[in-house]
């Protein structure tokens, strides 16, 4: 979808699969752009973390309480008029219309990378309760952004500092001058 040109502090969430560099991302954005940041982990009830820790995929209805606790924070950020990044993986349409429904504005910074590429990351990552076997169930849920919807795409090959720049020149454009 086209980006418009606006005048508020954006509000972004940072979605895409397990591994593929969500948190990596929102953070130094968040920094970047002098914005408040939150991480969808943190708004996971204990049980869905129990069932991901146990190998076992989250369903609709268990990400449904997570996804309008994430949708609230959005809107919160929108209404107070300080912007703001999310992650959330909103592999699905009806997930990210969920958090749109709490936050119009808000913009979809997609991160995309091949399966083998964020495979090998996960593998590498410590201290985190996500297995590596649910990445082939969050491909498979995984629905592109559309073209009504507000975002953006990146591949995620170069370096974290790299897409952060890139991240922050695309919202330059949103808010109506380059970053
Ligand atoms: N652009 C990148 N290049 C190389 N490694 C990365 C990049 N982005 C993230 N990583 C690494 O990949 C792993 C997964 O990243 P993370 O940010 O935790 O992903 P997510 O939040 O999407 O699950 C981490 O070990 C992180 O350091
Ligand atoms: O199933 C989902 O909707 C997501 O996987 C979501 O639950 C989140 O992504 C996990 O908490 C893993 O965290 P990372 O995405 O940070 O690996």
């Amino acid at each position: 979808m086209a980006l418009s040109v606006e005048t508020e502090p954006p509000v972004v969430v940072v979605m895409g699969v397990s591994g593929v560099g969500k948190t990596t991302v929102a953070r130094l954005l968040a920094d970047r752009l002098g914005l408040p940041g939150a991480e969808a982990d943190d708004f996971h009830p204990p049980e869905n973390i129990a069932k991901m820790s146990a190998g076992v995929p989250l369903g609709d209805r268990d990400r449904e309480p997570w996804l309008h606790a994430l949708g609230r924070w959005l809107g919160d950020r929108a209404t107070a008029g300080t912007g703001g990044v999310v992650t959330c993986s909103a592999l699905k349409r009806q997930y990210r219309d969920t958090l749109r429904a709490h936050c119009p504005d808000a913009f979809f910074l997609h991160l995309s990378g091949g399966h083998e590429l964020v495979q090998d990351r996960l593998a590498h990552r410590v201290g985190h309760f996500m297995p590596t076997s649910l990445l082939d169930s969050q491909y498979a849920l995984l629905e592109p952004l559309q073209p009504d919807e507000r975002g953006a795409v990146l591949d995620v090959g170069p370096t974290p500092a790299i897409l952060v720049e890139s991240a922050a020149a695309l919202l330059g454009h949103v808010n109506g001058d380059l970053a």
